[in-house]
């Protein structure tokens, strides 16, 4: 049986009006490639209005932001919040990017406030977490990712459901390098066996250069349940590709073989 994907992608503040809708028109024409996937589009928040619009009807494409802000801070100057993407018609957003948590100095409490925010309205969060290359060469990455994770193990069983971790190394995003496979399905089998503890379960994805060339690899993890896309998102035609490639018959049904490669990491 295959499974059923998630293909999420972030443009980040790329894009101009003509050519997100040209993305936007690219997709529609090809929405048949979204067999067995479900595409989230996160364009910034300037183009999320007519992105919706675009997308209207198809139930295979929904739309996320790629961040806001929690409520009650100061004016809030600049900053959206979690009811203006609810009355927008967004269902989805992205929270706690490594470039947001470089670039804007957030933190894990400031991530959390974000993440009830989010719940609060109904949207849907997609967390990013990940460590970085000297964290990893440290052998702190199971820690590092606990330490982000803290807090979100409370979630109820409902919205643990919902909750999508994007597993992000902050090394291999926007670099040339996408994470090994034995090293992302240890992490997922981490991130999953958290949640499982406190009996929930939850949807772990993968970004980090994700591309054409890398994508069958990645889906023959079973315990994957998608990627999230930064710069091949860019291009429709690299974005479908990825689409159908995730949704081809015998993706992730590898699950075995990567196994028995599991790397070590040391577990705090
Ligand atoms: O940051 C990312 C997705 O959120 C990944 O970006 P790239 O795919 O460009 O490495």
């Amino acid at each position: 049986m295959n499974k059923h994907r998630l293909v999420i992608a972030n443009l980040k503040m790329n894009g101009s009006r003509k050519s997100v809708r040209a993305i936007s028109q690219f997709i529609i024409q090809n929405k048949s490639r979204l067999s067995l996937v479900d595409l989230i589009f996160c364009p910034s928040d300037i183009y999320l209005e007519r992105c919706i619009d675009d997308f209207q009807g198809i139930d295979t494409i929904q739309v996320g932001a790629q961040d806001l802000w929690s409520d009650n801070l100061f004016g809030g100057t600049g900053d959206t919040s979690a009811e203006m993407l609810v009355d927008l018609g967004v269902s989805y957003v992205i929270i706690g990017h490594s470039e947001r948590r470089k670039v804007h100095q957030e933190n894990d409490p400031l991530i959390a406030k974000k993440l009830e925010s989010a719940v609060a309205r109904g949207l849907t969060p997609i967390l990013c977490i990940g460590e970085t290359q000297e964290e990893r060469i440290k052998g702190d990455t199971l820690k590092v990712l606990a330490r982000q994770l803290k807090g979100l193990l409370n979630f109820t069983e409902s919205v643990a459901s919902k909750l999508i971790i994007a597993y992000e190394p902050v090394w291999a995003v926007g670099s040339s390098k996408c994470a090994p496979l034995n090293e992302v399905n240890s992490v997922i089998q981490f991130i999953k066996g958290q949640f499982r503890q406190s009996r929930r379960e939850v949807n772990v994805v993968y970004g980090g250069s994700v591309s054409e060339t890398n994508l069958i690899q990645l889906m023959s993890l079973q315990a994957l349940d998608g990627v999230i896309v930064g710069r091949a998102s860019l291009s429709g035609d690299r974005l479908m590709e990825i689409c159908r490639l995730s949704g081809v018959e015998g993706s992730g049904n590898n699950a075995g073989k990567v196994g028995g490669a599991m790397m070590r990491m040391s577990v705090v």
